[in-house]
């Protein structure tokens, strides 16, 4: 038995598992006997944890990727050049600090997670390969190891553009009903960022098409809250980093790092007393629209229009009460301009749906699958509101003048 076990280290395994098999069966059956048992109980110790998940290590690494990343587009965002923006296939902007975000979050999960990391992300490196971008492609390269070795935490040899190339790449996934998948917007509003406004880098981790964690980092949003026109009162210090994971509530802390405070969304019924929140860009979503809404349900005051997902972390402390998003007819929202912004409102005890009121639905892949446009706002207030969004719409349907 000893010198069997001996040579079974030492050379080739398989053959070993075969001469012990033909030489002495009846030692090797109840090994195998053995082993398949442990490996069964094992299987079922790891399925049933993961059904009852703390996600806590997927949340701390959400965490120090989404801050990092937020680090490298502050740095961008502080010496913008107009030669850092380009234009994608369909036009719509991308910068060089939504590409190292993206490199960034994918190489801090890895690291953190010790596991090959699927996501679904908005961009990936195709632009990025043609030669005309060569200068390009060695600015995000430069910027991200600048990042991580100004932060300190990974001591590791300097990326190379293939590996900021292959970290983009990892954001291809479908996402889908089953599986884990983090769900990426490395720069969301973009159009916000380049006019120096409010941006967001959101991270959310889908567990079998259902949103477990998100983390939103909003690098220029005041950490005291903000009026109806969109203005912190006095206090002036910025970098907000909300966080929530299903059952746990939401949370926020200070990008700078500070204890983080839990979160709540407005409790308010009355429609007079609340504030609504849109797209800072009118392409994005009607303004008249939401203007008609919010007459109609009694809302006094003005809209507070700010770009990204910053807009559900205001939300869910209470900044305002609603949010208000119609895009024009067409359009199909991604998965990754609402992931992390829905379970940090949800947990804070707010509610997101569509024009129709249906919960949102991430497992369809890219795309949120939607009846018209999507309401969030706390759950005393939704009934009236969604009744008075139905309303708005049958009349602009029937082309009332005012719409
Ligand atoms: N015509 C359109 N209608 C609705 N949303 C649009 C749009 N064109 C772009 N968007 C999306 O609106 C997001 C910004 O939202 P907001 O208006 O709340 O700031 C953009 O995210 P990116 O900036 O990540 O591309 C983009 O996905
Ligand atoms: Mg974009
Ligand atoms: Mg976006
Ligand atoms: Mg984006």
């Amino acid at each position: 038995m000893a010198s069997s076990m001996l040579a079974f280290s030492g050379s080739s395994t398989l053959q070993q598992l075969h001469l012990l098999c033909t030489t002495k069966p009846n030692l090797i059956k109840p090994l195998f006997t053995a082993a398949t048992a442990l490996c069964t109980r094992r299987r079922a110790v790891v399925s049933s944890s993961s059904s009852s998940m703390s996600y806590d290590r997927e949340l701390s690494a959400a965490k120090k990727a989404a801050s990092l990343a937020a680090t490298l587009c502050q740095r961008v965002q502080k010496v913008l050049l107009q030669s850092d923006v380009h234009s994608k296939s369909d036009e719509s902007p991308v910068t060089v600090a939504d590409y190292g975000s993206q490199a960034l979050v994918s190489f801090v999960l890895e690291k953190e997670l010790h596991t090959e990391v699927t996501m679904v992300a908005e961009e990936d490196s195709a632009d990025l390969r043609n030669e005309g971008a060569n200068e390009t492609l060695e600015r995000i390269t430069k910027l991200i190891n600048e990042t991580i070795s100004s932060d300190g935490t990974y001591s590791v040899p300097p990326l190379s553009s293939e590996d900021v190339l292959t970290a983009i790449d990892r954001g291809n996934s479908e996402g889908g009903p089953s599986g884990r998948h983090w769900v990426l917007d490395p720069i969301d509003g973009t159009k916000g960022f380049v006019r120096g406004d409010q941006y967001a880098i959101a991270l959310a981790l889908l567990e079998d098409g259902k949103v477990v964690l998100g983390v939103l980092a909003c690098p220029n949003l005041p950490l005291s809250p903000i009026g109806s026109h969109g203005q912190s009162s006095l206090q002036k210090e910025v970098g907000c980093l909300f966080y929530a994971k299903v059952g746990g509530g939401t949370h926020m802390e200070s990008l700078a790092g500070s204890s983080p405070v839990k979160m709540h969304v407005c409790a308010t019924e009355d429609p007079a007393e609340a504030s609504f929140f849109e797209s800072f860009e009118a392409a994005h979503s009607s303004h008249d629209l939401s203007n008609a809404i919010a007459s109609k349900l009694g809302v006094r005051a003005p809209p507070v229009r700010m770009d990204s997902q910053a807009k559900y972390g205001a939300l869910a402390r209470g900044d305002g009460a609603i949010y208000l998003r119609f895009p024009r007819k067409g359009y199909r929202e991604k998965i990754w301009d609402h992931a992390a912004g829905c379970i940090v409102v949800t947990e804070a005890g707010g509610v997101a749906s569509d024009a129709a009121g249906n919960p949102l639905d991430f497992s369809k892949g890219k795309f949120l699958n939607l009846d018209t446009g999507i309401v969030v706002s706390n759950q005393k207030l939704m009934p009236s509101l969604l009744k008075a969004v139905r309303d708005s719409l049958n009349e602009a349907s029937r082309g009332t003048p005012s719409l």
